[in-house]
């Protein structure tokens, strides 16, 4: 093995043990250790190149967060779904099979199962094989949803990466819930692709929504702490199909229709004046108070929130953070508002019940209420929630409650009221509904066999065509001779809708069996007065 003598310029630079060493390696491997050390350099280089050339790429990519409590999250996983995933791409998917995924997603799911889609019906429940007539029926709709994962796509001509996670949490820091974000990510320096991204999803799930209500309802998590949680979502009921005066169904619908004209909002912010409309329905229960609000919300396109006092979970704390947590463009639902009991005794002067409950002072909520306008009015009795009249005041038009939502307050006695709950500004419009009258049970009669009624035999799909009622002679007949066999305001639209909804089919033979319902229900009710009548005494 020949040794290469080192270049004369190396060898004037290194330290006589270094050259030692070279040496004995150039003559052990026959290969020059400074071309090593050239090589070492050069890949440092290279590296440190590499290193900035990506970090200048990475910095060029903008990124978009999403969190699942943001409306938009369901908007672009919906978005995702239809047109990006399309069961392909993500290897991990989400099943879902509760009540929270929509009814169309539901119908999907379930025309699938059951082989709807071209001719293919439902059909009759065979009575010897009930059980595999329930293994269609009685199973919930199954629908996949995109889980964990990445995804990159083209839109517009621009390049996007998706990012979906979910954090479960771990031992030592226990989430309250699996809380999901979406990460859009987009090469470039500028937002502008992710937003017309993000609108466009927007825009494809109001067009698939248009037809739906979405329910949110308040729900205490893990930690006690109430939520506002997406809770189902319906078709819009139709506002024809709600039974109800029709010079005050108009008038509450042309009050709504200014509210939310964009202009009426600068018009209360000129003039100093908290942009809310608050609405109470009162009535007999049964008689379209629920029915009415879910119509209003398919008419103007809002979704509905709905608050109970009753809810044991709920709090003044809690209330107030929901109240302001609200879009700004909703209805805001609170159910049978008398049942929770938030009244003040009229016999004790007010401003003894003050000082007996806290002395000279006032409290903070009794304050922001004064400066609201509302009255000073705050003690509860027999109260059977433990939020209070001021704190439920406070939580209506308090500083922190979003403007802009509609308030919707329904109750069967509106006289058992607090005045300050009532009051101008809280309630803008009080609409009583009362017990159906001939005309109204007619009305209902001929909306409930009115031809286009979808089928329920037929029916998860098909519209009824033939039915018995086709060939009755004449429907509007029908429904006169139905009316006047029952008395005027004495049952519910809805205890009327139960009796005619076992004759579906047959408007004949409800009309002939009407008189002697309504007198055996109505004997039904005095009787079950009487006893509740008899246990108040006793007790
Ligand atoms: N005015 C009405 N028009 C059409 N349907 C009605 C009407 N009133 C009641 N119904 C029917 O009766 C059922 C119950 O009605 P709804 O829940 O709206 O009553 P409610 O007044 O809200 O009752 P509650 O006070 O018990 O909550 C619904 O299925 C609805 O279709």
């Amino acid at each position: 093995m020949s040794s290469l003598p080192l270049p004369r310029e190396a060898a004037k630079f290194l330290k006589p043990g270094y050259l030692q060493i070279l040496g004995f390696a150039q003559n052990v491997v026959d290969f020059d250790p400074l071309t090593l050390v050239n090589i070492g350099i050069f890949l440092a280089g290279l590296f440190t190149f590499l290193r900035y050339i990506f970090t200048r790429v990475i910095v060029l990519w903008t990124t978009v967060r999403i969190n699942d409590d943001d409306p938009l999250y369901m908007c672009l996983m919906r978005w995702m779904s239809d047109h990006q995933f399309m069961n392909r791409q993500f290897r991990s998917v989400k099943a879902i099979s509760s009540s929270r995924s929509s009814w169309e997603d539901e119908e999907e799911a379930l025309k699938s199962m059951i082989g709807i889609g071209g001719d293919k019906e439902l059909s009759e429940p065979d009575p010897n094989n009930l059980i595999s007539y329930r293994s269609i029926v009685g199973r919930t709709p199954i629908s996949l949803q995109p889980f964990q994962g990445t995804h990159v796509f083209r839109r517009h001509g621009s390049w996007l990466l998706f990012r979906h996670r979910i954090n479960a949490g771990s031992e030592l820091v226990q989430q309250p819930k699996e809380i999901g974000y979406i990460q859009l990510q987009c090469l470039g320096s500028s937002f502008a692709p992710v937003q017309r991204l993000l609108e466009e999803a927007q825009l494809y799930n109001l067009e698939k929504t248009k037809t739906t209500t979405t329910i949110h309802r308040a729900i205490a998590n893990v930690r006690d702490l109430v939520r506002w949680t997406s809770f189902s979502s319906r078709p819009s009921r139709a506002i024809s199909t709600v039974i109800f005066d029709k010079n005050a169904k108009h008038e509450l619908l042309s009050d709504i229709n200014e509210y939310l004209h964009p202009h009426t909002r600068r018009w209360y912010s000129n003039h100093g004046i908290p942009y809310r409309r608050g609405y109470l329905f009162s009535g007999a229960p049964g008689t379209g108070k629920t029915s009415l609000t879910s119509a209003l919300a398919g008419i103007f396109g809002l979704d509905i929130y709905v608050l109970s006092l009753l809810d044991p979970n709920m709090n003044e704390s809690q209330l107030m953070r929901l109240m302001s947590e609200v879009p700004s463009r909703c209805i805001v639902l609170l159910e049978d508002v008398d049942a929770a009991g938030l009244n003040r005794p009229e016999s004790e002067p007010r401003q003894r019940q003050n000082r007996k409950h806290k002395g000279n002072q006032l409290s903070q909520a009794d304050v922001l209420n004064a400066i609201q306008g509302g009255n000073v009015n705050t003690t509860t009795t027999s109260s059977a929630t433990s939020v209070s009249l001021s704190g439920l005041l406070n939580a209506i038009d308090g500083v922190s409650s979003q403007e802009g939502r509609i308030l919707i307050m329904t109750t069967n006695s509106p006289e058992s009221l607090d005045k300050a709950l009532v009051r101008p500004g809280r309630v803008d419009m009080h609409i009583r509904f009362e017990l159906p009258s001939q005309e109204e049970m007619r009305e209902l009669f001929l909306s409930m066999y009115k031809e286009d009624i979808p089928d329920l035999r037929n029916g998860i799909v098909g519209v009824e065509k033939g039915g018995d009622h086709e060939k009755s002679p004449d429907l509007e007949a029908l429904a006169e001779k139905f009316a006047i066999s029952i008395p005027e305001k004495k049952l519910s639209l809805a205890a009327l809708q139960g009796f005619l909804l076992q004759f579906k089919k047959t408007p004949q033979e409800a009309c002939e069996k009407a008189s002697e319902w309504a007198e055996t229900t109505l004997q039904r009710m005095a009787e079950e007065d009487e006893q509740r009548d008899a246990m108040k005494a006793n007790s």
